[in-house]
């Protein structure tokens, strides 16, 4: 596995006459990483997405994708590397699923057994000479997924990928990210559902209006978003806590017995804490991604670039 970047944007811009739908965007993906691109509706999220399939030329500023000019005639040799599901797939409705899949594979050059094998991995293999027109949301996004996974691509697009996936198809399907990654497979997963993410991705970039608010792993949002970690205690009561007085300038304390302090004065809390010898129990709650997201967006300018 190398080091150089599977994706390298650099200070890329994409206007469409008066309105800039990505603003100056800098951002790489290392090969088997996976990142995370999160954003309101019209954040930018599919013109990035188009901008490193080669749909779309940047205004300003570069990409490349495994070496080349995605949108350049020289990237042909790339693109049967490079995966892709878009948001709100469709497909021919009267082929059958493994005819959609057969014909995608010869496209790309694959054969038709290992279109059997993805369908296989993603559950379809019953209902693979069914009309793709018989099958359920989540069906046709399982088969958007096999389309996608053809290949076992160097870098795969997801766009909004468990949009219409029950939570057991949801979990399987980031079972099939983690599986990938673990291959050396590049992952780009947009997404406004982000619970259950953070578990899969490395870094994210937060967008809006085309800007990018924040960009790192999880570790380094939440520094950036500043919110409070809540502490849960067990055994101590409340009047205890509030007569603190060396406790209560670190914290603010909440629903009784839970406390919120800011990470710098984490670890100071925690040793207060354990000098009561009646507790029972600590439990910290770190900030989740979503409230991260929430708390970055809140943050931002309300003025953007559009
Ligand atoms: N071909 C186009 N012509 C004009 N404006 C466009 C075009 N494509 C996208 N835009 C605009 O660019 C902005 C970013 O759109 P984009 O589709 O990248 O957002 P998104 O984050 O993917 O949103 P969503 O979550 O709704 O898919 C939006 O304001 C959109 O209307």
């Amino acid at each position: 596995m190398t080091n150089t970047p599977v994706v390298s944007m650099n200070q890329v811009t994409k206007s469409y006459g008066s309105l800039t739908a990505v603003n100056n965007l800098s951002c790489e993906l290392a090969p088997g990483e996976v990142l995370g691109l999160f954003g309101h509706n019209g954040a930018g999220k599919t013109t990035m997405m188009k901008l490193i399939l080669g749909i779309t030329s940047p205004t300003n500023g570069s990409v490349d994708v495994l070496g080349a000019k995605p949108d350049s005639k020289a990237a042909w040799h790339i693109r049967s590397q490079v995966g892709y599901l878009p948001e709100n797939v469709s497909f021919y409705e009267h082929l059958t699923g493994i005819e959609v899949l057969n014909y995608f594979a010869k496209l790309k050059g694959f054969n038709k057994q290992h279109a059997k094998d993805l369908i296989a991995q993603v559950g379809l293999t019953e209902a693979m000479n069914r009309a793709v027109k018989t099958y359920s949301k989540g069906m046709r996004q399982r088969l958007g997924l096999a389309q996608a996974f053809l290949g076992k691509p160097k870098l795969l697009l997801l766009d909004e990928p468990t949009v219409g996936l029950d939570p057991v198809a949801t979990t399987e399907f980031y079972q099939q990210v983690d599986n990938l990654k673990a291959h050396g497979t590049s992952i780009i997963l947009c997404s406004h559902v982000l619970p259950g993410v953070e578990r899969h991705i490395d870094r994210a970039i937060i967008l809006s209006k085309g800007q990018q608010l924040a960009c790192g792993n999880l570790a380094s949002l939440r520094a950036h978003a500043n919110l409070d970690i809540r502490i849960k205690t067990r055994g101590v009561s409340p009047s205890e806590l509030v007569n603190d007085s060396q406790l209560m300038t670190h914290v603010e304390l909440c629903h009784d017995t839970d406390l919120l302090v800011k990470d710098e004065n984490k670890m100071n809390v925690l040793r207060e804490l354990v000098k009561y010898r009646h507790l029972d129990d600590i439990h910290i709650e770190q900030p989740d991604l979503n409230q991260v997201y929430q708390q970055i967006l809140s943050q931002a300018p309300q003025k953007g670039s559009i």
